[in-house]
């Protein structure tokens, strides 16, 4: 069943086409990750979907329905923990948003107890919001949309901010509340290791378009490169960096000029970069393979796109 339909998606602000006819489908109980650079509209879908702005054209379809009928699915956190109440505790904003939804009494208090334990939150559950860390506040937001009960979470850049250790809790539970609580969530993020470890398909927009839409395996195995790091024994000149572009790679420059990552999809090509490194009497240090990545797949998607 699809959670989610969106289906030719226009939005301007002012002259400026945010989200240019877009369309693509969520099945329920999935984790979708809305990606694309800066300004490519992600936020603006992500609204549109749970009514806070009105596109100008197009149609979303939450389980089937209208989804002006439908908000009581969804619940939303934006950059971050911007909706939460910054002089409340965590208790009271939970009580706060599930009261919005009409949810109040003993069963909710307990819930709420419960889900706070849940987020390691408990000794923290007096303390106001405001006086807490960003990866606390991110947990609280992520608690305020478990108490409200919906099938459908949005989430705007979810780890945007964190540390490691809040990064993996945050990932962690975000998988743990698709698996064990039946619910699907879209989430918008920069972050291709949080996509590649618990995203099952992304949408990827460029300029307000959708340039890509598919299940992670599937993009992994379609766009499955082999990539090799090549360590330099010195750094290069400007004059190599300019002859390196200018051979017929995928060649990324890491760690200033003493690193190149390569994108080959045959084995001898390896030996041909090793021969142009030569030519110039760029001296190489190290060679090694990398494991293929979500990261590089969605550059070269985005890249492809640009050139
Ligand atoms: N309220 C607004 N008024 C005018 N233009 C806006 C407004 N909100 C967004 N835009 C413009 O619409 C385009 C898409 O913005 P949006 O915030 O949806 O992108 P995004 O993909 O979420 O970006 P980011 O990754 O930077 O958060 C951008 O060109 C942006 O400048």
């Amino acid at each position: 069943m699809k959670a989610i339909e969106v289906k030719n998606l226009t939005k301007y602000y002012g002259k400026v086409k945010a989200v240019d006819n877009i369309s693509f489908e969520i099945e329920k109980g999935k984790i979708c990750g809305i990606l694309g650079p800066n300004g490519s509209g992600k936020t603006t879908t992500i609204k549109s979907i749970c009514n806070l702005i009105i596109p100008d054209k197009g149609n979303i379809k939450i389980f089937g329905k209208e989804n002006k009928k439908s908000a009581e699915h969804i619940s939303a956190v934006f950059e971050g923990t911007r909706n939460l109440y910054w002089r409340l505790t965590p208790k009271e904003n939970l009580r706060y948003f599930a009261g919005i939804r009409g949810l109040g009494g003993r069963k909710i208090e307990n819930n709420i107890d419960i889900l706070l334990d849940k987020f390691n939150l408990t000794d923290k559950k007096d303390v106001m919001v405001n006086n807490l860390s960003r990866g606390m506040q991110q947990k609280v937001a992520i608690a305020m949309t478990l108490i409200c009960d919906t099938k459908i979470i949005l989430l705007d850049e979810p780890t945007l901010g964190l540390d490691v250790q809040s990064f993996i809790d945050i990932k962690d539970m975000l998988a743990d509340i698709v698996s064990s609580m039946n619910k699907t969530i879209l989430l918008s993020t920069h972050n291709m290791n949080l996509v590649q470890d618990i995203c099952d398909d992304v949408v990827i927009l460029n300029k307000g378009k959708v340039i890509a839409q598919d299940s992670v395996a599937k993009l992994m195995d379609m766009f499955e490169t082999m990539t090799y790091e090549i360590i330099l024994a010195e750094s290069l000149s400007k004059s190599d960096k300019e002859y390196l572009l200018s051979i017929d790679y995928d060649l990324y420059f890491i760690n200033n000029k003493t690193k190149l990552e390569v994108d080959i999809f045959d084995i001898k090509e390896i030996y041909d970069i090793i021969d142009k490194l030569k030519e110039k009497n760029i001296l190489i240090k190290e060679i090694k393979q990398k494991d293929n990545n979500f990261e590089r797949i969605y550059l070269n998607i985005t890249n492809e796109e640009v050139n």
